[in-house]
């Protein structure tokens, strides 16, 4: 007997590009079975008529205790967003402001078709047990900024290894854990250095910004003569262990070498653009096989977390870009969303296949704005939002049945957030 058979849905497996009836059969967290039909029988049918079954999106790159600043500094750029709004008052969040922030992530990711994402933040500890108490899959890491000093490197180090070693593979293995220095501006050389070593010893991955503004790349030019890839390469640093998100002032040279080292890219097409950051070479990074996914970065500078709004943005950005419409097509805009992100964090989720984790969703196809259907690609990228998602699926357990989350107290959390972000804006007036 299985757990879970979804049944009458067009299934999206994203192995292939078709799109046929069939079933996806789920036991002990794994998808067991996808096919036209099955003999099987489960303890939880799911009806998805007119509906598309898929893989679940992966959230490559994001900062979820950061919802509880959406919205709170827009317009600005980068360097005096980061010191003069974001900095100080991230200095006063809470242990249960990143709680309540993470769960209010997890929400609204659970409830636009995201079931796995990557995250760098601070108050670590309160982040995983968030993502635990949710149920969602994520690949966490602590937020290193070191900036030349040695006794505060030692301190971040320690945190960063001390939360590795309580959570790697907690949650029955849903959470992974990364090391993860803030950027190459804000870590020296050495501190770099010490963290991959550290990374390699643990076997964990490392999670970084990189060459995110012209700004970083002037700076490490005037401080190291050279630009961060080569700098990082120069340390060793780069490697398939590698997620290096934002990389828009990459050179040609740059993306040679993230290729040859099988670095992942996280690409974050709408904060870039909403803090004028610049436009990354993705097609170029595409085109010479660099395996480039898809991140919201977070909410203070998206204002969201829909990947659906994040497929669109990427698809319109580099056909404007270039001048070409025919640049990343809906198909590959999607495979950035799912299975690319999957390839990143290192987890067997983004398609429907037998073996793989039952991080499954369900797009809810009977609306206007979906109607008719030609291609289901292109519906997915240009039409559809986060509100179509019905049903959210991780590891084998439902979220969200039917536009009902079952895995948390909606009202709640929305509750305890307004709180949080009232008390957090009140001890911020300095
Ligand atoms: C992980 C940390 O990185 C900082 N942060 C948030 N967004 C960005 C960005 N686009 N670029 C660099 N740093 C960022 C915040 O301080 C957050 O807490
Ligand atoms: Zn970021």
């Amino acid at each position: 007997m299985a757990d879970i058979i979804i049944k009458n849905g067009y299934i999206l497996t994203m192995d292939s590009y078709e799109l046929t009836q069939g079933v996806v059969v789920i036991e002990n967290g794994t998808i067991t079975e996808v096919a036209e039909s099955t003999e099987q029988d489960a303890d939880q049918i799911i009806d998805a008529k007119g509906s598309v079954v898929m893989p679940g999106f992966v959230n490559t790159h994001t900062h979820t205790g950061m919802t509880l600043l959406r919205g709170y500094a827009d317009d600005f750029p980068l360097d005096e967003w980061l010191k003069n709004y974001i900095w100080p008052v991230e200095d006063r969040l809470t242990d249960e402001d990143a709680y309540i922030g993470t769960k209010l992530a997890c929400l609204e990711m659970i409830k636009s078709g995201t079931t796995s994402f990557a995250d760098m933040f601070i108050h670590i500890d309160k982040v995983a047990q968030a993502v635990k108490d949710s149920g969602m899959r994520a690949a966490l890491s602590y937020r290193m900024i070191e900036a030349g000093n040695e006794e505060k490197g030692k301190s971040e180090l320690d945190t960063n290894k001390r939360f590795i070693n309580n959570w790697k593979g907690e949650a029955e293995g849903r959470i992974i854990t990364m090391y993860g220095p803030h950027a190459p501006y804000t870590c020296s050389e050495g501190f770099l250095s010490k963290v991959k070593k550290e990374a390699n010893h643990d076997r964990v991955g490392i999670h970084i910004h990189v060459l995110e503004t012209e700004s970083e790349l002037n700076q490490m030019k005037q401080h190291y003569g050279m630009c961060s890839i080569n700098l990082l390469d120069r340390l060793g640093f780069l490697g398939p262990d590698v997620l290096a998100a934002h990389c828009v002032w990459l050179s040609d040279d740059d993306i040679e070498i993230l290729r040859g080292r099988g670095v992942h890219v996280s690409h974050n097409p709408v904060s870039n653009m909403k803090l004028a950051s610049g436009v990354a070479p993705v097609p170029g990074m595409l085109d010479r096989g660099v395996n480039v996914s898809l991140g919201t970065d977070g909410c203070a500078s998206n204002n969201n977390l829909d990947m659906f709004e994040e497929m669109k943005t990427a698809a319109l950005l580099h056909k404007v870009e270039s001048l070409d419409p025919t640049v990343l097509p809906a198909r590959q805009v999607l495979e950035m969303a799912t299975t690319s992100g999957a390839r990143a964090l290192g987890i067997k989720s983004g398609v429907l296949r037998e073996g793989y984790n039952a991080d499954v969703i369900i797009v809810d196809m009977n609306k206007p704005h979906l109607t008719p259907v030609y291609d289901i690609h292109s519906h997915l990228v240009y039409s559809a939002s986060g509100s179509d998602v019905s049903t959210t699926i991780v590891d084998g357990r439902i979220l969200m049945q039917d536009y009902e989350v079952v895995c948390m107290d909606e009202q709640d959390v929305l509750d305890r957030a307004r709180t949080a972000a009232a008390g957090l804006v009140e001890r911020a007036k300095f």
